[in-house]
């Protein structure tokens, strides 16, 4: 495959996964976003640069998460590999429970995709296959992609998802420990098995929750109650869990966000005023806890092509030049790939 551009733009929502009952599957897009800009350069340089989250914690060359998924979807594409400038400009908090990973891999993703000639050529299935790859899970992928609320399931040809309708009146509020939790860790913390009762109350609350998002947001209380992941849990969540299980005692919709230690608090109107009492009297932002309320993206990864001269890749020694917009250079949107 021939590239189309040698210098893109990419922006990926952050993503609240489970929303208490479905674990693996139901998700939510957040917006707050990580910024990526890849420039192909004709040298094999790798250079990364990170501002913002991970900054100085992730690594700077072949092995950043972004240049793998970039790299991954330009193999599969056919594209002859090139030297990579990209700059990170991250907004979303590692290993919190929003998402970070997952934006990285799309970002990887999404970028590959506008940088070729055919961007349809790496079509929507192929996207979420790619970056379900490397999550293991497509719940936080499928918000990322496309935005909103989503349900992602498997099957023998790969993952699929699909958009849910969300209230408007929803709030989604996180508030993030100054504390890391990774995903792995959070996994490892599951049983193989667990009982057919816990099971069908769970199931339940996901299908109620399909509704609550919709139509019912008095609904999310219940809709939100979850018995396959966050009970065990509890351990490896520490301040989260006891926080989890205040607002819960109030009546506010409260759920770990993804593999935690992130709450996710999902209000309807008739949530709110109990929700702000007692995130006033237990969330404590000079000692660690950040309290976000960002608003539910509905429109997911999106990439823009800064330039589109491929035929004549810089040789990256002079940094990043000619940034121009080019008239009528195609705005790919996550969301909308066939
Ligand atoms: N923007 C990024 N660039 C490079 N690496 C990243 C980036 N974001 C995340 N990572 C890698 O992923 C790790 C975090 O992934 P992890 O799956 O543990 O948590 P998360 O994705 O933040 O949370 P969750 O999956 O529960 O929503 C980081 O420690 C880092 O190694
Ligand atoms: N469904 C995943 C989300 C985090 O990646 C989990 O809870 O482990």
């Amino acid at each position: 495959m021939q590239l189309g551009a040698d210098h893109v733009r990419v922006r990926v929502p952050a993503t609240s996964a489970n929303l208490g009952p479905g674990f693996d599957s139901l998700g939510l897009a957040l917006a707050l976003y990580d910024e990526v800009e890849v420039r192909l350069v004709a040298s094999s340089d790798v250079v990364v640069e990170v501002h913002g989250e991970g900054a100085g914690n992730v690594p700077l060359g072949e092995d950043h998460l972004v240049v793998r998924a970039l790299r991954r979807t330009m193999e599969l594409a056919g594209a002859v590999p090139t030297g990579i400038h990209m700059t990170c400009h991250n907004v979303i908090p590692h290993g919190r429970g929003l998402g970070s990973s997952s934006a990285a891999v799309v970002a990887g993703i999404v970028a590959a995709r506008a940088l070729l000639a055919e961007p349809r050529a790496v079509d929507a299935a192929t996207v979420l296959a790619l970056a379900t790859e490397f999550e293991g899970h497509p719940d936080n992928a499928a918000p990322a992609i496309q935005g909103g609320a989503t349900v992602a399931w498997t099957t023998d040809e790969g993952p699929r998802a699909v958009g849910l309708d969300v209230d408007p009146t929803i709030e989604a509020t996180v508030l993030v420990p100054d504390v890391r939790l990774a995903t792995s860790r959070a996994r490892a913390a599951l049983p193989e098995r667990v009982s057919h009762g816990d099971a069908a109350f769970t199931a339940g609350r996901a299908a109620l929750l399909v509704e609550a998002l919709a139509r019912r947001p008095e609904l999310l209380f219940d809709a939100t109650e979850d018995r396959l992941h966050q009970p065990y849990r509890a351990a490896v969540l520490g301040a989260s869990s006891e926080l989890l299980k205040a607002l819960r005692d109030e009546g506010v919709p409260a759920t770990v966000s993804g593999a935690g230690p992130t709450v996710l608090v999902l209000a309807g109107p008739g949530h709110r005023a109990r929700r702000d009492a007692v995130l006033a009297d237990l969330v404590d932002e000079t000692a660690g806890w950040r309290r976000i309320s960002p608003g539910i993206d509905m429109t997911g990864a999106r990439a823009r092509r800064i330039s589109g001269n491929p035929g004549a890749l810089s040789s990256g020694s002079s940094g990043v030049t000619g940034r121009h917009v080019v008239p009528g250079s195609p705005a790919v949107r996550g969301g909308s790939m066939q």
